[in-house]
């Protein structure tokens, strides 16, 4: 709802009430008009103040409302009587005015902004435009091109930056509403034409066609299928080009498609997973709300290689003083460097000090004595890990949190090795670990939930998106991704090239496909530890690696590869081809092409023509059905934990909402007969099985997937 109250003698004080970001609701839509309306009427009234309660103007319209039938009082008429009142109304923001509360304070005809204030458009993240006028009237204030940034980003600005691009009129350190209601009596009767955004026409900037073309430009390949953005360059493309009554219409044109499409559902559905991950629980019963966390101040980091390195740097940028440990004084010294460099760039960037006094190195273990919480980033070696948590168990104080960066080896293991096996867990981070924003926290069976508590409240600290998995191998985003690998290697196999299967993949959304990723990241990681599971050995008999191992269909082509020294970018070839080592521009590479037909050929195999459905079908699917195993596993709590580590670790088109989100919109019968069609075509490939609980949903009825936690209960307790 929102509250009326006369203050100062003469001044309408409208409060938006509605906790905890004061959403527009129904209810506070309601209440603004009535008290808008009020305020006109009563003559001791001689001007307005709009402001939200606790701290916080309004973070834009109730996101939850757009999944039903709308009702209540739209939004556009009634920012459209704040701007036409004959009484001066003043906007008094703090906290945030983001989406319909910023298009709520652009109508208001003058905006007052505490200095820790963020404002924004973000709608575009939400597969949406600003259609209450705020993609008309922001460019009408602020001119085209910082209005089309700020529009097809989403990104929030602080107060000083809207200050600087004239959003807000003032922005003070004292009471906002304060402020608010001394201006508002101080501008009674002075003309309002000026103020009324609607009215202006957009401040000229030179070559506006270049710009719109290059911004469309742009957004496409950033977008990468994304509709919304694309729609917000058309919507100020109107707003710099009609007048304001045509351009709202366009406006509302383009909203019209946006807000029913799937990209909007998918895009809100991760705003909310994003959230609901924070909400963990663990089989045991143990909750986010039950568990405390215990209290971290000095962490340490052992192994400074590629991850250990982004781990120091993350710590220290959060505030944590690091302790950080290398025994190898070469990697030692690299390591300073690094990470100095590291800091250095990500001050510029952020505009503050780095903060390189925040990490002690050593090359003795012993120095991790005193610290809360541990994280080890040694060699992936589990003799290593196993001598390094004994070190660990009888150095650091006790109550120390010891966590792993592993990436598949067995954390209960490595908890075996210490006294205190319920404070280990693991904390997988993923490279660059200063960059990507996620982390799986990994609990075994024997972690508390205070380990638990404590590691995603570090998580939380240092900006990541934590999500609480259980262990098994690969964790969730792994163990997934395998699936999805071997997929992609198959269709090689069947009569695919690397660039097909790629061009599938990137139509699709992602960055990069799987080959040209695995050209990145290096095919002797995958190597390695295909060769750590016993996998790619060669035949004793025959010499060659063999093509069904540990009893299932395999293909070794990725080893083959790698035994042609090909791992990729920095060998300048793997998949592709480049001009030098190091280089990023891969080619298609005709020695691929033939090695292909080679091996087809020597494996009596025929090359059949291969579609982008049935690439997306098999590496998709056949991903998605281990999803729904490791949601039978109890692995991961939810399909929202699945889909927010696919979204943040793996690069997973956001506009697709994760790849459980995606078996829901494709429709879960759907998955199931195409499963089951491909495993009728390749029984020996025991991952495109469809699992139980994929079948157990479709028997009840293929539910939505917000439901799928209370079926997957039921069927739990029939059990
Ligand atoms: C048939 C065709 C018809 C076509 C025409 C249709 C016409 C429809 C016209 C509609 C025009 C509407 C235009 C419009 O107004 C669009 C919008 O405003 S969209 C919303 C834009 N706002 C945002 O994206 C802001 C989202 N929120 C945030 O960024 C953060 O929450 C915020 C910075 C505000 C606060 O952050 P923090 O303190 O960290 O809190 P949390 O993020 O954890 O949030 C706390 C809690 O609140 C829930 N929540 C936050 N914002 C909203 C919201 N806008 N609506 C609903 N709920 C919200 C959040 O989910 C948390 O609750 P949980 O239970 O934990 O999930
Ligand atoms: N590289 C990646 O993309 C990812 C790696 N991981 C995991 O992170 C861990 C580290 O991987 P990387 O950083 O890639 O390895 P790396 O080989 O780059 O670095 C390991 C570092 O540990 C040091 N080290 C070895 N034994 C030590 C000891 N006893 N004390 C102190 N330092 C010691 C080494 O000298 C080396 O500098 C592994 O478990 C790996 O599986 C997890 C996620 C992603």
């Amino acid at each position: 709802m929102a509250a009326f109250a006369r203050v100062s003698g003469s001044v309408g004080l409208i409060t938006l009430q509605n906790p905890p970001v004061n959403a527009l609701s129904a209810a506070v839509r309601q209440g603004i008009v009535d008290s808008v309306q009020r305020a006109l009427r009563e003559p001791e009234v001689k001007c307005v103040v709009i402001c939200g309660q606790n701290g916080i103007f309004c973070g834009g319209a109730d996101i939850r409302e757009f999944s039903g039938p709308m009702s209540g009082p739209p939004l556009i008429p009634m920012i459209h009587s704040i701007e036409v009142a004959a009484k001066p109304v003043v906007a008094a923001i703090e906290g945030s005015a983001l989406g319909g509360g910023l298009e709520i304070a652009l109508g208001c005809h003058y905006r007052i902004a505490h200095s820790k204030t963020r404002l924004g458009l973000p709608e575009v993240t939400l597969g949406l435009l600003p259609a209450a006028g705020g993609s008309q009237r922001l460019p009408r204030l602020i001119g085209v091109p910082a209005a089309l940034d700020l529009i097809t980003t989403g990104r929030h600005v602080t107060a000083a930056e809207a200050l600087q691009l004239g959003m807000v009129d003032q922005v003070t350190d004292r009471n906002v509403t304060d402020v608010a209601v001394k201006f508002a009596l101080s501008v009674v009767g002075k003309p309002l034409d000026a103020r009324r955004i609607s009215m202006h026409s957009c401040p000229h900037s030179p070559d506006l066609d270049e710009l719109f073309e290059r911004t469309m430009q742009h957004v496409r390949q950033r977008a990468r299928g994304a509709i919304a953005p694309v729609a917000c360059v058309q919507a100020v493309r109107a707003a710099a080009t009609l007048p304001y009554a045509q351009g709202m219409e366009k406006e509302r044109e383009l909203m019209a498609t946006l807000f029913t499409s799937g990209q909007a559902r998918a895009l809100q559905y991760c705003f909310f997973a994003q959230r609901a991950i924070g909400r963990w629980s663990m089989p045991s019963g143990a909750r986010w709300d039950t568990s405390k966390p215990r209290p971290v101040h000095k962490t340490a980091v052992i192994g400074l290689g590629t991850m250990g390195r982004g781990i120091a740097v993350t710590l220290a940028q959060a505030g944590f003083p690091v302790i950080a440990v290398e025994n190898h004084e070469k990697q030692l010294m690299a390591a300073k460097q690094a990470i100095s460099g590291m800091l250095e760039r990500g001050a510029k960037r952020r505009g503050v000090t780095p903060v390189l006094n925040k990490i002690t190195y050593s090359r003795d273990i012993q120095s991790v004595a005193n610290a809360d919480l541990v994280i080890e980033a040694v060699f992936e070696d589990m003799a290593l890990k196993e001598k390094v948590f004994q070190q660990l168990s009888a150095i650091c104080k006790p109550g120390a949190l010891l966590c792993t960066n592993t990436s598949g080896l067995n954390i209960d293991h490595l908890a075996s090795q210490v006294r205190n096996p319920e404070l280990v867990v693991g904390m997988h981070f993923f490279a660059p670990a200063h960059v990507m924003k996620l982390l799986e926290v990994v609990y075994g069976p024997r972690s508390s939930s205070e380990a638990l508590a404590t590691a995603m409240a570090v998580g939380k600290k240092i900006g990541k998106v934590s999500v609480a998995v259980g262990n098994c191998q690969g964790f969730v985003g792994n163990r997934m991704l395998e699936h999805y690998v071997e997929q992609a290697l198959f269709l090689l196999e069947e009569g695919a090239t690397p660039e097909l299967v790629d061009q599938a993949l990137e139509e699709f959304g992602f960055a990069m496909g799987v080959f040209r990723m695995s050209d990145l990241s290096g095919l002797d990681i995958g190597w390695r530890v295909r060769k750590g599971k016993g996998l790619a050995v060669p035949d004793p008999t025959t010499g060659q690696t063999a093509r069904v191992q540990q009893g299932r269909r395999y293909s070794p082509v990725a080893d083959l590869i790698c035994e042609q020294g090909r791992f990729g970018q920095k060998t300048g070839q793997g998949w592709y081809q480049y001009n030098t080592p190091g280089s990023r521009v891969g080619k298609p590479d005709p020695w691929v092409h033939n090695f292909l037909k080679d091996y087809r050929a020597r494996h009596g195999l025929v090359a059949r023509r291969i579609d982008h459905q049935e690439v997306l079908e098999r590496c998709l699917y056949s991903m998605i059905n281990e999803g729904f195993r490791i949601l039978e596993d109890g692995i991961a709590a939810g399909p929202e934990d699945i889909d927010v580590i696919y979204v943040f670790g793996y690069s997973w088109p956001r506009h697709r909402g994760g790849p459980m989100f995606y078996a829901h919109m494709v429709g879960l019968p759907k998955v199931l007969e195409r499963l089951e069609h491909y495993h009728q075509a390749h029984p020996d490939v025991p991952s495109l099985q469809p699992c139980n609980l994929l079948r157990k949903l479709v028997a009840n009825g293929s539910p939505p997937i917000q439901k799928w936690k209370e079926v997957m209960k039921k069927i739990n307790s029939r059990l």
